[in-house]
């Protein structure tokens, strides 16, 4: 009803800010948008399923996220891709492997300090009513 539509409308505004606030800092710009399988023609035989922040607006916009954790399944999915394409000690890869652990630590603590325990549960109960 409505007022299910008011609280995924502000899942939404919660999502669409944190998604934002990523890609405005500079140590995530790897992370932006999707990797250019021209530039990098193996990233599709080692990644199955591909995630840029830029896919993640785009998801918000298409109304795909009910709850936090349906979003973090994918936004994880940035920093984990990371990790598994860049396994190797040599410094670029330590470096990007860096970055994608400050992105997963970046996206939990701000969605555990600002995301009201309250509404994620509302949030759910939504996504177990449908
Ligand atoms: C997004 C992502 O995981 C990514 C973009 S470039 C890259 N890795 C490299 O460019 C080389 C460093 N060793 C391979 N990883």
């Amino acid at each position: 009803e409505e007022q299910e539509e008011d609280v995924l409308r502000e899942l939404r505004l919660f999502l669409r800010n944190l998604t934002e606030r990523l890609m405005l800092d500079r140590r995530f710009k790897a992370f932006v948008k999707p990797v250019d399988i021209e530039e990098v023609p193996d990233y599709l035989m080692v990644i199955q399923k591909p995630m840029d922040l830029s896919t993640l607006l785009s998801n918000i916009d298409e109304h795909k996220y009910v709850t936090i954790k349906e979003f973090m399944s994918d936004a994880d999915l940035i920093w984990q891709n990371a990790l598994e394409y860049n396994p190797d000690s040599d410094p670029a890869d330590r470096h990007i492997r860096h970055r994608a652990c400050a992105l997963k630590d970046t996206m939990r603590v701000i969605v555990r300090d600002e995301l009201d325990k309250d509404f994620q549960r509302v949030c759910e109960e939504i996504r177990e009513s449908r």
